[in-house]
């Protein structure tokens, strides 16, 4: 990396899920690829799973774009737009912020103990939507893994909450080593032309799950935002879980509600500024 230029930036997370958070309400940021993943590298970087700009907006308080660790600019972070809402809020003094982004346009409000809630907006159920490469009832895809006639993972729940996800469902809280196998695997499968998100759901109660995800472009990840909102909706469509659930991610608790009247889903988590530092170009 060329080291002329410098960049202050906010290192922050939600439920573990971490960014790099660079402000260029004023001053563009346009990195490459390579300047992103050698800003995500934890051995040599910052390290991150995604890198965040908050940018200007017409229609909002702030655009917020998002790459993953391995360089790609993807459509929304759940997470992230918890800890950007909470920027805007603590630098505006509003309790309520508007945050568009490549997935739509979202809400972020001040919730109890701190936390933050995010309004998601409607899941995206139809199979183009996802996508997928073709037609298929997305509470339950035609994918499976393993033996034909005994599968280790099959039939997931496909949901678009700006960005793909499919949601397998298991009897138990999948270990890193099946995570990272059987995610990296999925992944990059034919079915999803975009690649995918993947989650792995272990029903603990109606209303209380256990998720674990591989996140596409960023590997095993501590939390996944939009993983917890489509891990509740793929599992209220198939009767697992009510239109509300806390969901324990590997670094913290999420609580999510799919709201009947809107059919928006609500996110709220906590956040957290781990420091600050700068960036050199
Ligand atoms: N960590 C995020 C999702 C980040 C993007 C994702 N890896 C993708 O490629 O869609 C979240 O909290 O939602």
């Amino acid at each position: 990396m060329r080291t002329d230029m410098t960049r202050p930036f906010l290192k922050m997370n939600g439920a573990g899920n971490d960014f790099v958070v660079v402000n260029a309400l004023e001053t563009p940021f346009q990195p490459t690829v390579d300047q992103v993943r050698a800003i995500a590298d934890r051995q040599t970087g910052e390290g991150c799973d995604q890198l965040i700009a908050i940018e200007p907006s017409e229609q909002a308080d702030a655009f917020m774009r998002v790459w993953n660790a391995d360089g790609g600019m993807v459509e929304t972070c759940g997470n992230a737009l918890r800890c950007v809402g909470w920027v805007l809020m603590e630098s505006t003094g509003k309790t309520e912020v508007r945050i568009d982004t490549l997935g739509g346009l979202t809400t972020a409000r001040r919730a109890a103990d701190g936390q933050v809630t995010v309004d998601m907006g409607a899941p995206r159920l139809d199979w183009t939507q996802i996508p997928l490469e073709e037609e298929m009832d997305t509470r339950g895809i035609e994918l499976q893994i393993g033996p034909i006639d005994d599968p280790v993972l099959h039939t997931p729940g496909a949901v678009s909450m700006g960005n793909p996800h499919v949601v397998f469902f298991m009897d138990h809280a999948p270990n890193d080593g099946f995570v990272r196998g059987s995610g990296s695997l999925i992944e990059h499968h034919p079915l999803f032309p975009e690649g995918v998100n993947v989650g792995f759901v272990h029903a603990i109660s109606p209303d209380h799950i256990r998720l674990r995800v591989w996140e596409r472009g960023a590997g095993l990840t501590k939390a996944c935002g939009t993983g917890a909102c489509a891990a509740l909706v793929a599992s209220a469509r198939r009767g697992v879980t009510g239109r509300h659930a806390t969901v324990d991610v590997d670094g913290g608790r999420l609580v999510i509600d799919w709201d009947e009247a809107s059919d928006h889903v609500f996110m709220t988590g906590p956040v957290e500024v781990e420091r600050t530092g700068v960036l050199s170009f």
